[in-house]
Order: structure tokens, then C-alpha cells, then sequence
């Protein structure tokens, strides 16, 4: 494909992205996968330039734009030499018109980055949100010996992570086919380690998905003692067996929950818990280098729907913890009212609690918790607080 062809089939990616983000759709990384494998004509090269330049242009759009042309002016506009790829070729994007409008540019709707400020974050770190994500592994200590690791690796501040450069095609590797070792962010590496799960424990994870938390903890307990993976969505939650297979973890037990009736499946275990993980629905703002398109489906309804359930789920969580156990509330969000507020109504609700703020390698206090953020430590954005029951 020549160079402009791809900046036209960047353009339909870009409208697909769109429509989805407008109507609650499949992710970007789902519809441009798709988009490939209907078009097999594409070769890697392609494949990797078009991607590239979808995603550069998704970065690049704060606020939702009108359709995908519109999105790759926005791009154009600071890169000259997309711009000149603008010519009316064949397969190749037409000419840009004087005045034709182009997407707004800046790092997230309008709403969302007073948020952000209000939440204290200045220009820099927002704009970093945006960034590239690394990719993290973690050793997996339930595997015997020391794995091959594939080259280029460092190691990370999380106690058995490693980092290795995005393009590193780690899934390829005997280690991770063995189980040696998973994909796991540091920022969620050390939210595990938050924990502190210690075997014979029990430890339950409440919103446990697809159990990337899961498995770090059942590391950490060496397999000994009861660690409950429960979550109110079964398709995620059927993903967990494979991965503690895999990784041989053997000491999971998944629970399915049902939205607001948490606590009936889970009656057994109340003031039972040596720990719960409250890993919470958020809106995500501290995921946005893997998918910056969350930024345009956020609404401020759906952010007070996520702040609700998670003040909930911090209650149910709370109920089932033993005196003198703790409580971890985990959101991969910046935003306060998904982490300090949050955490800080927690202990105004519950006086029989008190805040024990992590100690971390990385982040800074914030609240009664921790924040990790791209920009200052590197990882994935993360809200952390651990309360212990009195
Ligand atoms: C941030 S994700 C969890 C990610 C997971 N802990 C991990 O490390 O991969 C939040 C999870 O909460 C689940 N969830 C939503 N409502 C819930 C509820 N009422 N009870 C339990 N889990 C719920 C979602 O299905 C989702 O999997």
C-alpha cells in the first residue's frame, strides 16, 4: 500500500472507532483486528503503519471527533508529511479543503481534564496518560527455577516484576507458555503486593475479572490457603481457570456473583477474611496508553455510576473482613473522586477502620492512599489504599 492508501484506511479504522465510542461498541484494539483480517491484502508492514497512525490520531483528538477524516486532520496538522498525503491519489485520502473542520485536539474531553486538574494533576502528567506503555511481566513464583527470559529485560521496583520493550513479542516465549511468567503492569504488580496475602490465608479478591490480580496473590500465598476470585461477570470470570492452570495456581476457588445480592453467595466468609481486594469497576484514566478511545466514551453519568458501585463494593468488601484484617481498594483511575475521595468517605462511613497507607517503591501519598501515575513512576495509574479493621 502507498503511504497515503494508508492514511485513508487509517481514516475507515477511525470511523469505525468513533461510531463505537458513540455507541458503546467494541474496543479499537477489537475493530482494527477485525478490520485486518477482512482485508488480508495488507501486509505486516501495513498492518503496523496503519495501526500506528490510527492510534496516533485517537491520541491526538481530546474530545470525540465528527468521523475520522476530521480525526487525521487533527494529526496532519502538526505532521506536515501527512498532510502532503492529503492529494487526491488514487486510494489516497482527497485533497483538504480551506477551512474544513478537523477534531479538537488536547487530551481528553473538556469535563474529563478540569477532572483531572481538580484531581490534581498538571499538564505533563495528563498528557502522559497518553504515553506508551511499557511491557511488564511478572515472574511467576509458583513455577520451579528461573525462566529464560527473553533479552532487553530490567527489573522493576515490584518484587518480581521485569520490564521489556512493547515490541517484545513475549507471548512467543517458553517462559510464558510454561507459565513462568505473566503480563501484568508494575502499577498492578504493587497493588498485589499491597495485600500482602501470606499463605494459609484467606484472602478474597471481589472483582476479581479475568484474575490478573488473582494470580499474584495466589503467588503470594504459595498456593496454601483459600483465595476466593469472585466477579458479577461470568464470561471474565471463565477466563481465570485457563491462566491459574497455566500458571499453576491451584488454590483459587471463582465465585459469580450477582449485583447488589454480593453478600448472599458470600455469607460464609462474613468477618471471616484475613484480607479482600476491592479491585473496583472504574473509568479506567489510568489505562489510557493501552486504549485512548476510553477517553471519548467516558460520560460524567457513567463516572457517578462507577464512583456508586465502587463505594458499594468497598461495603460489601468491608462486611466480610476479620477484626484485625485488611481491606485493599484498588481503581486504575487519577481521578480522586475514584481514589482519595473515595477511600476518604470509606473511613467517614466506617469508624471501626483505619487507613494503612501503603509503603511503595513508587507513587506518592495521596489521601489516605497511594496514586501511581504514568508519568511520575512509570506504570499504569492507580489509586491504592488499605484500611485495617479495628
Ligand atoms: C478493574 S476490573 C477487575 C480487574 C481484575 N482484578 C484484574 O486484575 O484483572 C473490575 C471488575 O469488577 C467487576 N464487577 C462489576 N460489578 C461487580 C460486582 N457487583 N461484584 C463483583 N464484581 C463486579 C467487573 O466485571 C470487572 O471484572
Amino acid at each position: 500500500m502507498t503511504p497515503a492508501a494508508r492514511v485513508q484506511a487509517a481514516i475507515e479504522i477511525l470511523d469505525l472507532v468513533i461510531g463505537a465510542a458513540r455507541a458503546n461498541g467494541a474496543p479499537a484494539d477489537r475493530l482494527i483486528g477485525d478490520w485486518f483480517r477482512a482485508r488480508r491484502y495488507a501486509g505486516g508492514g501495513d498492518r503496523r503503519a496503519i495501526r500506528e497512525l490510527a492510534y496516533r490520531a485517537i491520541r491526538a483528538c481530546g474530545e470525540i471527533p465528527e468521523t475520522g477524516r476530521a480525526a487525521m486532520l487533527q494529526l496532519a496538522a502538526g505532521d506536515p508529511a501527512i498532510a502532503a498525503l492529503f492529494d487526491g491519489a488514487r486510494h489516497a485520502p482527497e485533497p483538504i479543503l480551506p477551512g474544513e473542520p478537523m477534531a479538537s485536539g488536547g487530551v481528553a474531553p473538556a469535563w474529563l481534564v478540569q477532572r483531572l486538574e481538580a484531581s490534581g494533576l498538571d499538564q505533563a502528567e495528563a498528557e502522559a496518560l497518553l504515553g506508551r506503555a511499557p511491557l511488564d511481566v511478572r515472574v511467576n513464583t509458583l513455577r520451579p527455577g528461573v525462566p529464560s527470559l527473553p533479552p532487553g529485560g530490567e527489573r522493576t521496583a515490584a518484587a518480581n516484576g521485569w520490564r521489556f520493550p512493547p515490541e517484545t513479542r513475549i507471548e512467543q516465549t517458553t517462559a510464558y507458555a510454561q507459565g513462568a511468567i505473566e503480563v501484568q503492569d508494575t502499577g498492578s504488580q504493587l497493588t498485589c503486593e499491597v495485600v500482602a496475602a501470606r499463605p494459609g490465608e484467606t484472602v478474597i479478591d471481589l472483582c476479581a475479572g479475568a484474575g490478573g490480580k488473582t494470580l499474584a496473590l495466589a503467588a503470594a500465598m504459595e498456593n496454601a490457603g483459600t483465595l476466593l476470585a469472585c466477579d458479577a461477570d461470568r464470561t471474565r470470570l471463565s477466563r481465570l481457570s485457563p491462566r491459574a492452570e497455566r500458571a499453576g495456581a491451584t488454590n483459587i476457588t471463582t465465585v459469580l456473583l450477582d449485583p447488589g445480592k454480593e453478600l448472599e453467595a458470600l455469607e460464609r466468609f462474613r468477618d471471616g477474611a484475613d484480607a479482600v481486594l476491592v479491585d473496583a469497576p472504574c473509568s479506567g484514566t489510568g489505562t489510557w496508553r493501552r486504549n485512548p478511545e476510553a477517553r471519548w466514551r467516558l460520560t460524567e453519568k457513567q463516572l457517578a455510576r462507577y464512583v456508586a458501585i465502587q463505594s458499594r463494593l468497598l461495603d460489601v468488601g468491608a462486611s466480610l473482613v476479620r477484626k484485625g484484617g485488611r481491606l485493599v481498594f484498588v481503581t486504575c483511575s487519577l481521578l480522586d473522586a475514584e481514589g482519595a475521595e473515595q477511600a476518604q468517605r470509606f473511613l467517614e462511613r466506617h469508624p471501626g477502620w483505619t487507613p494503612a497507607i501503603p509503603e511503595l517503591p513508587l507513587g506518592r501519598a495521596r489521601g489516605p492512599g497511594i496514586r501511581l501515575s504514568p508519568q511520575h513512576d512509570g506504570t499504569d495509574g492507580f489509586f491504592v489504599a488499605r484500611f485495617v479493621r479495628l
